[in-house]
């Protein structure tokens, strides 16, 4: 995460106040991610994540994806518990925000991942999905085609900023990805920014999965299609055939894909990079310089979408090869 409001000592005592989570001893702010505040924190207790919720979450949706780990924790996933409040919610204020106080995990995010971390996120996924299945809340996807038209509308006209042409391509293949996105392909809660920098892992195993505050009800499959962006591709965005056919095994190793999904991949593929792409162009051409939050490139998921693009088949994925 970043760090967007500031929090002082005696805000964050009185906060803690309401949480049987011990006296405070230290907290400091962690730079990394883009979307919400986030402060590390050591109590008389133990260690913390305290979240304040920023612009892309709405208040509303907080006791969904705070039900979700909740619920997800219960049934042997292993992510954030959020811890309850005196009171007995889960959500409480500071700093003019909405905050929400979650348990610490252990182990480090893979700044290089092998094929043998996209096996294990591929099973975990699949796990993930499987134990959501019976979590009674629902959220629709606020970044399936109708949001990612709110963000081109918005950013369009200075795409070519970024590199010439690109509204021109971008406006073409929207269109196309949107005009053949398929409907009705297995649904379910996914999570939905399952990148390398969610999953932790330590010694070798993966030890948890965070950040579920973009997850919602979709296409199961699409979440397959965000992690083969996001973990099987190389620096110079070629695809990693070994780390994709890993994942994909991975995940068929709980659930195996029904053949509609499959053939949809490529789509899917397309459609994911297309909104990773988004979400960056639009936070490159908006986040002030002062923010304590690192930019991410949209470019990266323009020769993503590319890539996409020139597919013929699914079994370029590695599907059915590890
Ligand atoms: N439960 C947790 N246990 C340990 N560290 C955590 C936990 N939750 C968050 N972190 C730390 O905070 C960082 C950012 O968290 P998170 O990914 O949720 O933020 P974000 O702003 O939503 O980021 P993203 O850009 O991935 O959406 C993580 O990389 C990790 O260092
Ligand atoms: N995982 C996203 C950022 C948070 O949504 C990205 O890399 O663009």
């Amino acid at each position: 995460m970043a760090v967007y409001t500031d929090v002082s000592e005696g805000e964050l005592s009185a906060f803690l106040a309401q949480y049987e989570v011990g006296r405070l001893h230290s907290y400091k702010g962690i730079a990394e991610g883009t979307e919400n505040s986030n402060y590390l924190l050591h109590t008389s207790t133990g260690s913390y994540i305290l979240t304040l919720y920023e612009r892309r979450v709405e208040r509303a949706d907080l006791p969904f994806f705070l039900g979700l780990m909740e619920h997800l924790a219960r049934k042997g996933v292993s992510c954030p518990l959020p811890v309850h409040r005196r009171d007995g919610s889960m959500i409480g204020d500071l700093a003019g925000r909405p905050a929400a106080l979650i348990t610490f995990l252990e182990g480090m995010w893979m700044r290089r991942p092998t094929a043998q971390h996209c096996r294990a996120v591929g099973k975990a996924l699949a796990e993930l999905h499987r134990a959501a299945a019976d979590f009674p809340l629902r959220r629709a996807n606020a970044l399936s085609p109708d949001g990612w038209r709110k963000l081109w509308d918005i950013t369009r006209a200075r795409a070519d900023e970024v590199e010439p042409g690109l509204a021109r391509e971008v406006e073409a293949d929207f269109a196309d990805i949107v005009r053949k996105w398929p409907t009705d392909l297995p649904a379910g809660i996914i999570h939905a920014d399952l990148f390398p920098d969610n999953v932790f892992f330590l010694g070798g195993e993966l030890s948890g999965i965070i950040d579920f505050y973009f997850a919602c009800n979709d296409l199961l499959a699409y979440d397959i299609a965000t992690c083969l962006n996001a973990w099987c591709f190389e620096k110079d965005v070629s695809y990693n055939l070994t780390k994709g056919s890993a994942l994909l095994a991975g995940y068929q190793s709980v659930r195996p894909l029904e053949q509609r999904e499959i053939e949809a991949l490529p789509l899917l593929a397309r459609g994911s990079a297309l909104r990773f792409m988004l979400t960056r162009l639009h936070d490159w051409l908006t986040v002030s310089e002062g923010a304590l939050v690192e930019k991410r490139d949209p470019m990266e998921y323009v020769r993503r979408m590319r890539f996409h693009r020139q597919i013929a088949s699914p079994a370029e994925y590695g599907i059915g090869l590890a």
